[in-house]
This record gives structure tokens, C-alpha cells and sequence, in this order.
């Protein structure tokens, strides 16, 4: 196709279509080719094609023997031919132009690439100068990079080896760590057993002493308890005694009162009738008032008739004098009477101030009958608070006693070694038996020797052959006592023939001082019966046997 080029400066004229030319018919060759009128074809062109079709077009008359129809068509065709030749000339004209302006471009464009390619080869010289410079680096760093290479691969080979040793090590480690594991679990274990063991003896010696601390608490307690128990005793005695002392007095108090009762009344009865006494003194006061006052108005008259006798008449002097003497005993009687009145004034009185003596000794004697009274209900508060304090310290004691032989054990077994006897005719038998001093075994360890053969045995206590049998019973009292606060207790012996069981129960008939533990455990109940008969407690024994005492106790 031919056209005007990109990028050329040169303007080129606007090209038509062939067929536009043509007149818009289809150059064909049966039709002939297009005629050009005129043999200018400016602005017309052609495209390859076009120029083609226009070559290879053939002249075909529909009329073969049609000259002039071919001589048309010819013409046509050569009209058409030129048209091209002048449109090839004009475009080989402006293609030589163009191709002169392309050929300055490209020599342009060449000394442009010339001076590119000197840079370009300077530039790439400098490249190369670099890459040698590259390269010699490149050469070296590779030796570097062998050198450390093999220095990797020896350190990957160490790593390896240093990893399998690591892995060995690792391994070894862990078995170790197992093996340690084990250990520590093991010592964690002992540790613990130790700590449990430690623990448990803290907690066992923790045990024993407050176990002693409890028991000589206990003991201390039991020691208070009947210091307080014989203090309340003691009190209770004097508080018995002082009520017995109040009773007697309260009795001589309710005597008096009674007496004073009595004189109450009678002072009562007599102020009654002092009363009435007064009453009709106080009336025969005023019949006396008033008949002094008559007498007085009867002597003012007389007194007055007697003016008027005086004044008028001047009647005889015996008259007067009867009437002067009658009026001298109307005075006379008048101060009798009022002599009386003053006598019976003072025994008024005298009975008035007996009454109101009569009123506050009754009234003391009233508010002493309840003091009295007050006192007598206070201290017999007082002893029913006593008696229930010898109660509780009772029942406590019989708790501390009970819980110390709890303590001490509730089975016991003592072992009392009899002396040798005349009888027995052995002299070193004694050399048998043999009595340990360690601190674990002192008192309570015996060892017999037999055949050469050292045999210990272990009791609560032991008893020498020294052991009184008052010392025995120290040791049985206490559960005597045990008896009486109503526990059931059991003693019995037993041993060999002729050991001494009889002995130790009932003692040699007779001696006072041998007296068994049977003898003796009757006397403290007996006594202990005495005592705590007068609290309200009630016992009763029984004997069954010759062996066997049954005792009842019974609450107040
Ligand atoms: N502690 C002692 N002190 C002095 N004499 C003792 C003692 N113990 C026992 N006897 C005497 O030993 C003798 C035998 O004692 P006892 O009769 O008590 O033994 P027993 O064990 O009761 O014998 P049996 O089983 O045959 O009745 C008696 O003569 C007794 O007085």
C-alpha cells in the first residue's frame, strides 16, 4: 500500500480510492477498466491490489469482433495504465524525497547511533573495565566463597558430628534427665517420708508433752479442784454453821417476834383502852369543863347577886359568908377538878408516848423480822449455790480423776515381788530377780534370771519386796475412788501358790498395819459413804462373795 509515512515531515496530498476514481465501479475485465478522463490523475492512488487488478486486467468485448468497443475499452485501459504510471511516478517522486528525508534521518539517525555506539562502546568498555573489575571480585569472592564452602562444609561436618554428639548427648541427657527425675522423685519421696516421719515425731513429742502437759494440767486441776472442793467444804461447814447460828437466831428473832407480837397486842389492847380511857377522860374533861364553866357562870352570877345583894340590899353576913364559903368550894372543886384534868392531861400524855413507843418497836421489830427474813433467804441462796458448787466440783473432779486414770491406762497391771521367808529356805533367790534403773524401766521393770538366761518384763509398776501395804494401796485408792464416783472397776490378784495374792487382798488378821487392799478399799467407801451422805448422795453395797463387792451409787 502506498501512503504517506509515520513520522515524515514532508506533507503528503491526500490519496483517493482507485475505485473512487473509477467512478465506483468494479474494475472488471469483461466491464473493462475504469476510464480516466484526462490524463491528470492528481490525487488518485492506488493500492496494490488495485495495481495488480489494473496488470493483470484483460480486455474482454462482449462483442469479439466489436473493434471500437475494444478500442474503447484499450483506451480506457491505457487511460487507466497512465493514471498509474503518473501516480507511480508521483509517488516515487515523493518517495525519493521522502527517501532522501529518510535517508538524512537515518544518517541522522546513524551518526546519532555511531555517537551512541562510541558511548556505547566506551560505556562499555568502562562495563567491561567494571565487569574485569567484577570479575577479578567475582573470582575472588568465589575463592572466598570455596574457601568458606569448605569452611561451611567443615563447620557442617563439625555441626553434624557436634549434632550427633548433641543428639548423643541429648539422648544421654535424657536418661539423665529420667534417671535425675527418678532421683528427685525419689528424694522428693524421701524427703517426704523424712518431713512425715519428722512431722510425725514433732507431732507424737508434741503429743507426749501435751499429753504430760495435760496430765500434770490435769493433776494441777485435780489439785485445785480439791483445794476448791475442800475450800467449798470448809465454807460449806461454816456456811452450815452460820445458817444452824442464823437458824437459832432467826428462831430467837421469830421468839421475839412473837413476843413483841404479843406486846403489840397488848400495847394495842392497852392503847385501845387507853384510848378509851382517854375518850371518856376527855369526855369527863368536858362534862368537868363544862361544869367548871357552869360553876364559873354560877359563880359569876352568885359573884353578880352577890354584888346585888351588896349593892342592893346589903343582906346579912351570914348569908354572904354561906354564899362566900359555897362559892370558896365551887372554887375549891373547880380547881380540883382541874388538878384532875392536868393529871389526867399528863396520864394522856404519858399512854400517847407509850403508844407511839409501842409503834416503833413494832416497826423495828417488823423491819428486823424481814431483814432477818432477807438474810435467811440470801444464805439459803447462798447454800444452795454452795451445795451446787460442791456438786459441780465433785462431778469435776470425778471427770479429772476418771480422765487421769483413763490417762493412766484403763487396764493396769502391777507386779508386787514377795520377800523371801523364812520358810522358803533359799537364800539366793533373791539373786533371780533383779530390778532395772534405767529411767524407762525404774519402777516399772523387773528381770528374772533363769537358767543364765536374762528375762525382762515390763508392768505399770512394780513393787518391791519393801512395798508396804500401804504404798500398794496408794496405787488402788484411786480406783476405789474411781468406784465410788460410780465406774465400774475390777481388782483382782493372781500369781503363784504362796506368792502373796491372799496377803495383798486381806492382810494378816489382826494387824492393823497389814491390812489388805480389801480392808482398806472398805474403810474409804465407808468413809467416803459418811461424807457424802450429808450431800444427798445414797450408797449401797452388797457382798456376793468372798471376792466380789458390789457397790451402787446413786445420784442426790
Ligand atoms: N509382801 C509380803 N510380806 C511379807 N509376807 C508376805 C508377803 N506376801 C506374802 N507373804 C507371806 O507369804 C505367805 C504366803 O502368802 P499368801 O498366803 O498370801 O499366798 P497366796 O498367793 O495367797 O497363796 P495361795 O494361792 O496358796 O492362797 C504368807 O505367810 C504371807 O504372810
Amino acid at each position: 500500500m502506498m501512503g504517506t509515512a509515520n513520522g515524515s515531515k514532508t506533507p503528503i496530498t491526500p490519496r483517493q480510492a482507485f475505485s473512487v476514481v473509477n467512478g465506483g465501479q468494479d474494475p472488471d475485465m469483461r466491464s473493462g477498466p475504469g476510464i480516466i478522463s484526462g490524463s491528470d490523475c492528481g490525487g488518485v492512488a492506488f493500492t496494490r491490489e488495485e495495481v495488480d487488478a489494473l496488470l493483470n486486467m484483460k480486455i474482454r468485448p462482449k462483442d469479439k469482433f466489436n473493434l471500437k468497443e475494444k478500442c474503447d475499452l484499450m483506451m480506457e485501459y491505457i487511460k487507466k495504465l497512465r493514471l498509474c504510471v503518473k501516480w507511480f511516478q508521483d509517488s516515487e517522486g515523493l518517495l525519493s524525497i521522502e527517501h532522501e528525508k529518510l535517508k538524512k534521518l537515518f544518517e541522522s539517525a546513524e551518526k546519532k547511533s555511531n555517537e551512541m555506539e562510541m558511548l556505547m562502546n566506551s560505556k562499555e568498555e568502562e562495563l567491561n573495565a567494571i565487569i574485569e573489575e567484577l570479575r577479578a571480585n567475582y573470582s575472588v569472592l568465589q575463592e572466598k566463597f570455596i574457601k568458606e564452602e569448605a569452611e561451611k562444609s567443615a563447620a557442617v561436618e563439625t555441626l553434624m558430628a557436634e549434632k550427633n554428639a548433641r543428639m548423643t548427648a541429648e539422648g544421654s541427657l535424657a536418661s539423665l534427665t529420667e534417671d535425675l527425675e527418678k532421683a528427685q522423685k525419689e528424694c522428693s519421696s524421701a524427703n517426704q517420708k523424712i518431713l512425715s516421719v519428722n512431722d510425725m515425731y514433732k507431732r507424737l513429742q508434741e503429743y507426749n508433752t501435751s499429753l504430760q502437759q495435760y496430765n500434770s494440767k490435769l493433776q494441777m486441776e485435780l489439785n485445785q479442784t480439791s483445794e476448791t472442793l475442800s475450800k467449798v467444804e470448809r465454807e460449806k461447814a461454816t456456811l452450815m454453821e452460820s445458817l444452824s447460828k442464823l437458824r437459832g437466831y432467826h428462831e430467837s428473832q421469830q421468839d421475839q417476834l412473837a413476843s413483841t407480837k404479843a406486846s403489840l397486842e397488848e400495847s394495842v389492847k392497852l392503847k385501845e383502852a387507853l384510848a378509851g380511857e382517854v375518850g371518856c377522860l376527855r369526855g369527863d374533861l368536858h362534862q368537868v369543863r363544862e361544869d367548871r364553866d357552869r360553876q364559873f357562870s354560877l359563880v359569876q352570877d352568885l359573884t353578880a347577886e352577890v354584888e346585888q345583894y351588896k349593892e342592893c340590899t346589903g343582906n346579912s353576913a351570914a348569908e354572904l359568908g354561906s354564899l362566900t364559903a359555897r362559892s370558896m368550894e365551887l372554887e375549891a372543886t373547880c380547881s380540883l377538878q382541874i388538878d384532875t384534868i392536868k393529871r389526867l392531861q399528863e396520864r394522856l400524855a404519858t399512854a400517847e408516848k407509850k403508844l407511839e413507843m409501842t409503834d416503833l418497836s413494832s416497826i423495828e421489830a417488823r423491819e428486823g423480822y424481814k431483814a432477818q427474813k432477807k438474810l435467811n433467804s440470801e444464805l439459803q441462796i447462798r447454800l444452795a449455790e454452795a451445795e451446787l458448787k460442791v456438786i459441780e466440783g465433785e462431778a469435776f473432779r470425778k471427770k479429772l480423776h476418771n480422765t487421769i486414770l483413763e490417762l493412766k491406762g484403763n487396764i493396769r497391771v502391777f507386779c508386787r515381788v514377795r520377800p523371801l521367808l523364812v520358810d522358803d529356805g533359799v537364800e539366793n533367790e533373791m539373786k533371780t530377780i533383779s530390778f532395772p534403773t534405767t529411767t524407762e524401766a525404774l519402777g516399772r521393770g523387773i528381770e528374772v534370771v533363769q537358767h543364765g538366761q536374762t528375762h525382762p518384763f515390763m508392768f505399770d509398776k512394780v513393787f518391791m519386796p519393801q512395798a508396804s501395804q500401804e504404798e500398794v494401796f496408794e496405787e488402788i485408792s484411786q480406783l476405789v475412788q474411781s468406784a465410788l464416783d460410780g465406774y465400774k472397776v475390777c481388782i483382782f490378784a493372781y500369781g503363784q501358790t504362796g506368792s502373796g495374792k491372799t496377803h495383798t487382798m486381806m492382810g494378816t488378821p489382826g494387824s492393823l498395819d497389814d491390812k489388805g487392799l480389801i480392808p482398806r478399799s472398805l474403810e474409804q467407801i465407808f468413809e467416803a459413804r459418811q461424807k457424802l451422805k450429808e450431800q444427798g448422795w445414797k450408797y449401797e453395797m452388797q457382798v456376793c462373795s468372798r471376792t466380789f463387792l458390789n457397790l451402787f451409787v446413786f445420784r442426790p
